[in-house]
């Protein structure tokens, strides 16, 4: 990524719990001052959890920055992917934090993607039952991710069915880190960027149609712009709700779907965004069965192929199988799938009125459509 992006910043509206997001270039060197000027204390120790990929780029500067403003600070890497979201890697981060000594004011900091942010946030959750926890993304996708206080760990048949919400003290993200990210994780991070555009905005989803290119490219400014977009639609849908009662449930569009071909691929064969996309098309297919027109469908699919992501399932996978994993999801109530279907481009509706017919029927075409990509 050449070149640097403005500053950007805004609030999630939490009353007391309120936190900045900050966004640009050159944050992660600032983090030891951040730390001093919020009144994190110095005497309790800091965990820094990150993983393998992200470990031998950024963490030193991470540390040193602490350091450098009177902060202790030790390190706990785990392996890179999906699987480490596990209760097994959960309890060595526990084991990390206890011989660290980690006291009720210490603060557990996130560096990293998704999976770092909600394993490291669970462990802020639940160590000593809430300790201060601090998100740093390094990936596209982790914009959603680390903003919104969702924090969990996965089991065998479910995604992120063993968790919390524990929110964030600030979140910084430096763009620079986001240049080391191999293409296929770019990509798969714009899923969840136009999926913010989908259910909230219509003239963004227009902006990222026409920035395509330059976003993929990763342009700072670009991408900045995109990222604070993203994390704006988000803030303000985990302000009016932030244990998802109702409105929250909007930022699910595609992961009914989503979720189930995690479940069923085995954590980390198919990339979240790239799942969310495919679960994405699939609801936009079940907009149709209700009446919403044919068009959301060809649009939504047209605009995830601009950013190279997949809209079909794969070969190789069982109907039954996904239709079973989804009644495992947080999203099955009383005997119903829970659906995000969109309305039109900028505005979605949530129904747990969806035929299971009608998701098996798509289930299927999305499966059958493989081949002819
Ligand atoms: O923050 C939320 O709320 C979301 O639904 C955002 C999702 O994109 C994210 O993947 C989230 O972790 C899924 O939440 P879950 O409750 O369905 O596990």
């Amino acid at each position: 990524m050449a070149g640097e992006a403005q500053t950007r910043e805004l609030t999630v509206d939490l009353g007391e719990r309120s936190y900045p997001i900050m966004i640009g270039t050159g944050l992660l060197a600032r983090t030891g001052s951040l730390f001093s000027e919020r009144g994190f204390p110095v005497k309790s120790p800091i965990l820094l959890v990150t993983d393998r990929a992200v470990e031998d780029l950024y963490a030193g500067t991470v540390e040193q920055s602490l350091r450098e403003a009177g902060y202790t600070v030790a390190r706990a890497v785990v392996a890179s992917g999906e699987k480490s979201k596990s209760l097994d890697v959960f309890e060595e981060l526990v084991t990390a934090a206890l011989e660290t000594g980690l006291d009720r004011r210490s603060t557990v900091i996130a560096l990293g993607g998704g999976v770092v942010g909600d394993l490291a946030g669970f462990v802020a959750a639940a160590y000593m039952r809430g300790v201060r926890f601090v998100q740093m993304p390094t990936t596209i996708l982790a914009h959603d991710s680390s903003v919104g206080g969702k924090v969990a760990v996965n089991h065998r048949l479910a995604k992120n069915i063993i968790g919390a919400f524990h929110q964030p003290e600030f979140v910084l993200y430096d763009l620079d880190t986001l240049a080391s990210l191999p293409p296929r994780e770019v990509r798969a991070g714009y899923a969840e960027v136009v999926k913010h555009g989908l259910i909230w905005d219509e003239a963004f989803v227009k902006w990222c149609d026409e920035n395509a290119e330059r976003l993929l490219a990763l342009e700072p400014d670009a991408l900045g712009y995109a990222l604070h977009e993203g994390c704006r639609v988000k803030s303000i849908v985990v302000s009016r709700d932030e244990r998802e009662n109702d409105l929250r449930a909007i930022l699910n569009l595609g992961h009914t779907i989503g979720h189930a071909l995690e479940a069923v691929a085995g954590y980390g064969e198919l990339l979240h965004g790239e799942a969310i996309a495919i679960g994405m098309v699939g609801s936009a297919r079940l907009a149709a069965r209700f009446g919403y027109g044919d068009e959301l469908a060809a649009e939504t699919e047209r605009l995830l192929r601009k950013f190279e992501l997949p809209v079909r399932i794969p070969s190789g996978f069982d109907t039954d199988e996904i239709m079973a994993a989804m009644q495992h999801d947080k999203k099955f109530k009383e005997g119903q799938m829970v659906f995000v279907v969109p309305k039109r481009v900028g505005e979605v509706e949530i129904r747990s009125d969806v035929p299971a017919q009608w998701v098996r029927d798509i289930v299927e075409q999305l499966k059958g459509e493989a081949g002819k990509l």
